[in-house]
């Protein structure tokens, strides 16, 4: 008799499009009505990052969000604040290398909860593998304006490397936009993080469809390749 095996936990799945927000770049949309927007677009997980709001403000932004998610079953990560990801009920963090340690963040959060980690240098991608962490945050692909105090580029080449070495699933950031999502994800990203290509855009809903377009082109491009090699 065949046994099913319980998984050991039900986490939500990274992939695809993924919205980072950025309050000041959403100008008097409105972070929500861009949020949505980028969602209706295809965006399949959305961190809530907030650089400067404080505590009680983070909350109640990231409980609207978990509202406006929720029943369209799109994870919602906030970014840095396990305390915030708690408060809210989020799906999951995204931890940096000087946040608090993924051990200790999996032990508050639980086995069911997201948990990203940002890799900035090869050492951090070898340290990682031996985390309990959903995905790798590759940090940056490329330079940006939006975010300035990161480590050298990885590069498509850098992400390439990652990929052939790392059993985690890869989320790109840093520079990505629908001119260069497509090579990210063929380079070995599994999802593509956006920032200022979506929350500065006029339209972020188009933004969002047009990126996610070039990721959907890229992963069945990947999935095709991949059978190829298995069935030439
Ligand atoms: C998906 C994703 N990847 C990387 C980062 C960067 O996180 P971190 O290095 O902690 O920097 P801040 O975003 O906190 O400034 C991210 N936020 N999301
Ligand atoms: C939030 C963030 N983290 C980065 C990292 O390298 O870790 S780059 C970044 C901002 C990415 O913005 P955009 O899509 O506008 O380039
Ligand atoms: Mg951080």
């Amino acid at each position: 008799m065949t046994m099913i095996q319980p998984r050991a936990h039900s986490r939500k799945k990274i992939a695809g499009l993924y919205l980072v927000t950025d309050r000041a770049l959403c100008g008097n949309r409105g972070l929500e009505e861009v949020v949505s927007l980028a969602v209706q677009g295809g965006a399949a997980c959305v961190q809530l990052r907030e650089k400067d709001l404080p505590t009680r403000p983070f909350v109640e932004e990231a409980k609207r969000l978990k509202a406006l998610l929720s029943p369209l079953r799109v994870p919602l990560i906030i970014n840095d604040r396990l305390d915030v990801a708690l408060a809210a009920e989020a799906d999951g963090v995204h931890i940096g290398q000087e946040d608090m340690p993924c051990d200790i963040a999996r032990r508050l959060l639980g086995p069911n909860a997201v948990i990203g980690l940002s890799v900035e240098t090869w050492e951090d991608v070898e340290a990682a593998e031996l985390m309990d962490v959903d995905y790798l945050g590759v940090s940056p692909v490329f330079a940006t304006p939006t975010k300035t105090d990161t480590k050298a580029p990885w590069g498509l080449e850098g992400l390439t490397r990652i990929r052939a070495y790392s059993s985690h699933p890869l989320v790109a950031i840093g520079g990505i936009s629908r001119d260069n999502a497509a090579d990210v994800i063929l380079a070995g990203a599994d999802c593509a993080a956006v920032v200022s290509a979506i929350c500065a855009a006029s339209d972020p809903r188009m933004a969002a469809a047009d990126i996610q377009a070039e990721i959907s082109w890229a992963l069945k491009k990947k999935q095709r390749n991949k059978q190829h090699l298995i069935h030439p």
